[in-house]
């Protein structure tokens, strides 16, 4: 019998394993990774929004992943978005560097551009073969806040999102690109806030219960440019057998999202696998017209541990380009939650405290380091080999 194989990654307890069936990704069924028709959530009749809510916490229960039909974006904006993305990755780099996130500072290096093979989001596996462009949340791109109330920030929230004046430089980028991506965030932003309503209602809550902690979201953009991963040649192979070159090779690395809940929008190229409880992993097909939902580590924790925060990563074998546009969605930083309430079964105990959403963003970032740093130990990497979490999915 060959020896079980485990995936490691990064987790808020630190690093974790995970047991791996032996078997290559296998396409999702239905009934694993749910196509949701979201068309009751505009509805006036409160029961259908109900019946809608009690099918999302199924599948957040059960798998963690669904896609939604009928969300109300018109599918030309994301392909126009999708179109001015394209042009843009496939231009020089000299023309890319500018937007390149060392020189934007002011944001602390999180906005702008990413070159390829600069990101390493597991360090199990290969460097993400990737490219991206990222941005955070500016509330002057906000449709729920007038410009002229952009001055009335408070205080305890302006510490934590970025305002145009000192934001990206977006002069360095074509409006050809700009306009419509930011076109298409502004609508993500409405529909963000409608999918939290019904998130609340899943959840046990009123509609509106966490209106409030979104007012100034956590709402991250990242676009993602994945050229073909070109499998190396036989030479090669040998060259890398002692080192990199055994990694498994990704697009982006196994990982789970850090926050509440990520919209994404993938292209008709695939690539994107879901790892299920039983160690399987699972191709997550695209569905033109849908969005892939997934929940993230914040949400697991502030449910107790119910809705999964599901391990999922990108293997672009396709042999073309694939582009995908994912926004993450976290209360807003200046925010704070614990176990909620209205999740916990008569006599549950909650299993973890409250803790501040910039604290999180920051413990989970803290975590991915100690990992890189902890790969340099082998006796560590030996006991993660032999360890596996069952608790944490
Ligand atoms: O491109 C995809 O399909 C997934 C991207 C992703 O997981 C991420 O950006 O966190
Ligand atoms: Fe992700």
């Amino acid at each position: 019998m060959s020896p079980p194989e485990y995936l490691h990654l990064a987790s808020p307890l630190g690093p974790i394993s995970r047991p791996l069936l032996p078997h290559p990704p296998r396409d999702a069924l239905p009934s694993e990774i749910p196509i949701i028709d979201l068309a009751p959530l505009f509805s006036t009749d409160v029961s259908l929004r109900r019946q809608l809510a009690s099918l999302i916490r199924q599948a957040a229960t059960t798998s963690g992943f669904l896609y939604i039909s009928n969300h109300g974006i018109p599918l030309s904006l994301f392909q126009t978005a999708q179109n001015a993305s394209l042009n843009w990755f496939r231009s020089p780099l000299a023309a890319k560097e500018p937007a390149n996130t060392s020189n934007s500072l002011k944001n602390k290096g999180v906005v702008g551009y990413r070159p390829r093979q600069t990101q390493h989001i597991n360090p199990w596996e290969s460097v993400d073969i990737r490219e991206s462009f990222s941005w955070r949340y500016d509330p002057a791109y906000d449709p729920l806040h007038s410009p002229s109330s952009l001055g009335d920030i408070p205080a305890h929230v302006k510490k934590y999102v970025e305002h145009d004046s000192d934001g990206f430089p977006w002069s360095v980028m074509p409006k050809g690109f700009s306009q419509p991506v930011i076109q298409l965030y502004q609508a993500i932003l409405s529909l963000g806030r409608q999918l939290a309503r019904l998130f609340a209602l899943a959840l046990g809550l009123g509609e509106q219960d966490l209106d409030e902690k979104f007012t100034w979201p956590d709402a991250g953009l990242a676009v993602n440019y994945y050229p073909p991963i070109t499998l190396p040649s036989q030479e090669q192979q040998q060259h890398d057998a002692e080192g990199e070159g055994q990694k498994p090779k990704v697009s982006i690395g196994s990982h789970t999202d850090f926050q509440l809940f990520t919209l994404l929008y993938q292209d008709n190229v695939g690539g994107l696998q879901v790892l299920d409880t039983d160690g399987q992993w699972l191709n997550a097909k695209p569905a033109e017209g849908t969005l892939v939902v997934n929940f993230g580590d914040y949400m697991q924790r502030i449910t107790n541990g119910k809705w999964m925060s599901t391990v999922h990563r990108v293997v672009n074998n396709s042999g073309k380009e694939r582009l995908s546009m994912a926004f993450f969605w976290g209360f807003g930083l200046h925010e704070s939650c614990g176990v909620l309430e209205s999740v916990l079964e008569e006599g549950e105990e909650k299993k973890y405290g409250e803790i501040g959403c910039w604290e999180w963003v920051q413990r989970r970032i803290e975590m991915m380091r100690e990992v890189k740093s902890g790969l340099e130990d082998s006796t560590r990497v030996a006991y993660l080999g032999s360890m596996n979490n069952a608790d944490y999915r």
